[in-house]
């Protein structure tokens, strides 16, 4: 994926001043900058879910999102999340959301109602619903709010081993103890996106 020169204000709060990002394949990089910067609507932007004033987003393949906020139906249970998603992403089989379910440890969670899920199990469902299409790019929120350690953890293996099969990864986060996972940071200041290479 690449972002080029992109703009974007609310009425007249001007929010991204021509901010650029590239994610080639094989890469996890990752997005950091003080609250209301911008970096949530540097990433719905990326999804095509909400217009650059100017700027261009390119992307290839298959994409997953997983927003800030879950949009998850309450009254309906994690199985008919799974479902609906895979009718959605036109899925023969929920093999890949099996292994991620029993992966971010809530396989025996199927059955529980959205609304009724803790807020940890809650952001586990709201990312297994990113990644169950095995996307070529994965634009994730702060996708891991609310998780254990241990979850947190595998969370990370996951997100190296997506990046060593060739995804692209960006992931919006807050956690400076995570810096080490990125190949690149990007600081968005001003409007813009300062990259810094990590040394992983
Ligand atoms: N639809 C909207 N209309 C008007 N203002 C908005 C809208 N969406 C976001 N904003 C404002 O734009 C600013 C940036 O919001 P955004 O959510 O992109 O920031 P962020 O960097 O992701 O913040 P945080 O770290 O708190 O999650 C905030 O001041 C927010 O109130």
């Amino acid at each position: 994926m690449r972002i080029s020169g992109v703009w974007k204000a609310y009425g007249r709060r001007q929010l991204l001043r021509g901010a650029d990002l590239d994610v080639p394949a094989g890469t996890l990089v990752g997005v950091v900058g003080e609250n209301g910067t911008g970096k949530s609507t540097l990433l719905r932007i990326a999804m095509g879910h909400l217009a650059p004033d100017r700027g261009t987003v390119e992307r290839a393949g298959k994409a997953g999102y997983c927003p800030q906020h879950a949009v998850l139906n309450d009254s309906f249970t994690v199985m008919q999340h799974l479902r609906l998603f895979q009718a959605a992403y036109r899925l023969p089989t929920l093999a890949r959301a099996h292994e991620l379910m029993d992966l971010l440890a809530f396989a025996d969670s199927g059955r529980q109602r959205a609304g009724e899920l803790s807020g940890g199990t809650r952001q586990k469902l709201n990312l297994l619903l990113a990644l169950m299409h095995d996307p070529q790019l994965l634009v994730l929120d702060e996708p891991y709010q609310g998780f254990d350690w241990d979850t947190h953890q595998r969370f990370w293996s996951l997100a190296a081993r997506l990046r060593d099969q060739g995804r692209s990864i960006v992931v919006v986060s807050h956690l400076l103890h995570d810096r080490h996972h990125f190949d690149a940071v990007g600081h968005l200041r001003d409007g813009r996106l300062d990259m810094e290479r990590t040394t992983r």
